[in-house]
Parts: C-alpha cells; structure tokens; sequence
C-alpha cells in the first residue's frame, strides 16, 4: 500500500494505479478504524478494482467546544489494518495540505442538514461537505462508500454530489453501507473508545429502546409518546442526556409525527459519560 500525504503524492500514486486501467473506489475516514470501517473497505474491493482509504481528521467539522483534540489518532495501526485489507493507497492529509494557507472556501448546506445533528453542531455539516467535496475532486472515484451509522452525513454527501453536479465525472456512484454492530447492538464507533466499562455496557441500552420504540411505533401507538418514552428509558438507562430521538422521512430527513406509508427513519443522539453517541434504524 502507497501512502500519501501531500497532494503531489496523491496525484502522482493515483497516476500510477491508474495507468493499469480499473476502477477506483473512495473510503473517506477519520481514521482511528474498527470493523465498521473494514467493512466500508471491503465492500469497496468488491464493487471495484483499486480502493483508496482517507484518514483526516478534519478540523472543520468540530465544532469550539467538542473532541477534536482528544479525537483517537493511531495512523501507524490504521495503515496495517488498511494494507492488510488491500487497500492500494492511502491518502493521509495533514490540516495544511488539506486547507492550505489561504484558504477561504466553505460549503453550505441546508434542507437534509437542518434538524437533528445539524442542529446540535452548529456548522458540523458544512465542514463535512466542504471536506467531501475536496476529497471527490482529488480522487474522482468510480464509488465513494459510506457508513448508514451516519445517516444524516450520508443525506448530505449526496445533497451536495447532486446540487454541485458532481455525480459525474467527480464521483460516479455514492454507496450506503448498513451499519455494523457490536454484539450487544451497539453501532461501532471511533467514540466508543472514550466509554468507561460502566457506561459502555449501560450505552447498550441505546440499540435496545431505539428497538422498542419502533416496535410500538409499528405496532400503532403514538410517535410522540413513544419518542417520549424512549428518552425517558435512555436517562433511566444511564445516559445523561438526549440531543434528539425524532423519527424523520428517509428520504428527506423532514421530522414527523406519525408513521407514513413512505419509509422513515429513528434517528437518536444521546450522551453518556460525556460521550456524544448516535444510532438510527429503519421504521415502518
Ligand atoms: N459502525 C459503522 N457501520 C458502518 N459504517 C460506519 C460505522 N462507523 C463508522 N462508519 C463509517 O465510516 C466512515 C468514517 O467514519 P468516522 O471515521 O467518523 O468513524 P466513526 O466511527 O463514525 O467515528 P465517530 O466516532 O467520529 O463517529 C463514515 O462513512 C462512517 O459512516
Ligand atoms: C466523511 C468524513 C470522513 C468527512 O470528514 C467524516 O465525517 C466521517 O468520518 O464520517
Ligand atoms: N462520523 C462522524 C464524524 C464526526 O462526528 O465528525
């Protein structure tokens, strides 16, 4: 596995892999990798011929007060874990050849970002689409895979590919992957780290209402009752707080109150142990 990390690296290893002819896949990551990730990467070998894996934990999206400094870095055991996966090349930006001095673009969105996570974090998916953005006109994909554990995230990528005409030739196709799950149920996550033995096995409550909540919301009864009851059962369970459980259209992420006939989505953000968490299934 090459690894870059300036721009003229990435361009001239891309040259490289490409001169042999194949498609090209995309896994953008904030690196700190679990199974989750690994299996971004192997649905990517699957649907094309050479993957490319980015870590960058990017600045923009962290907002004044959360865990940009404390996020998990550990490049040397996530570049293994990638060679191992056969990952061709790893692009491995450090913030300044990312966001170069001078720098003054930002992307804005709205719509998809307006509720739930782009409420809680202030200027959070802004600089994940500025970011996607840059990292689909380095890499011009065939694919770009993402995880459905970042429901909302996923919503946006594809507003953005789509309101900036990126779908061709920057990326072809921006691929869903199901969320993976530890044992118990909990989405594997970089932050899971940060939880205590105590609050790790209490966050196994957050799979488990989120389930029950759906079963009775599917079952007929109240959404906002139901929603209620899973906040409350959280907090019971041990986590401190709850951002937001609200059940959203699938497709446009808009909030909503009773089951429709078209496919909705739980979404939940909770903190336990000073450790954001989030989840969202399928409803319906
Ligand atoms: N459990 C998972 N199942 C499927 N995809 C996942 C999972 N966890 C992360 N991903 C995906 O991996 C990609 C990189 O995510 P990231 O590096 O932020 O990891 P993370 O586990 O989401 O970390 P964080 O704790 O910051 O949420 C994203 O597309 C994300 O949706
Ligand atoms: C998509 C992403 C790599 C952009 O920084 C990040 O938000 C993530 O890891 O989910
Ligand atoms: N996968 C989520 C990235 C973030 O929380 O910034």
């Amino acid at each position: 596995m090459q690894t870059a990390t300036t721009l003229d690296m990435l361009r001239n290893a891309q040259a490289g892999l490409r001169a042999g002819g194949g498609s090209v896949a995309l896994v953008p990551t904030m690196g700190a990798l679990h199974e989750g990730h690994l299996t971004l990467v192997r649905e990517a070998r699957k649907a094309c011929d050479h993957v490319i894996a980015s870590i960058f934990v990017n600045p923009t999206q962290f907002g004044p007060n959360e865990d940009l400094d404390a996020y998990p870095r550990q490049l040397a055991e996530d570049s293994a874990m990638l060679e191992a996966e056969g990952v061709a090349l790893l692009w491995a930006p450090g913030v300044e050849a990312m966001y170069p001095s001078g720098f003054v673009t930002s992307i804005s969105v709205s719509g998809v970002s307006d509720n739930f996570c782009g409420a809680a974090r202030p200027g959070h998916f802004d600089g994940v689409a500025t970011v996607v953005c840059k990292l689909f006109n380095q890499v011009m994909p065939d694919k770009a895979f993402f995880g459905e554990k970042d429901y909302q995230q996923l919503a946006v990528i594809r507003a953005m590919a789509r309101d900036l005409d990126l779908t061709r030739p920057h990326v072809q196709d921006i691929i869903g992957v199901p969320t993976v799950r530890e044992a118990d149920g909990l989405a594997m996550s970089s932050r899971n780290r940060y939880l205590s033995p105590e609050d790790r096995a209490n966050a196994a409550a957050l799979p488990r209402e989120m389930k029950a909540a759906i079963a009775a919301i599917e079952a007929g009864a109240d959404v906002g009752n139901a929603l209620a009851t899973l906040e409350r059962r959280l907090v019971e369970g041990g986590f401190a707080s709850v951002d937001y459980a609200a059940l959203a259209d699938a497709q446009s992420l808009a909030p909503l109150t009773s089951l429709p006939p078209a496919p909705a989505r739980l979404l939940v953000a909770a903190r336990i142990g000073g450790t954001r968490l989030i989840d969202n299934m399928a409803v319906g």
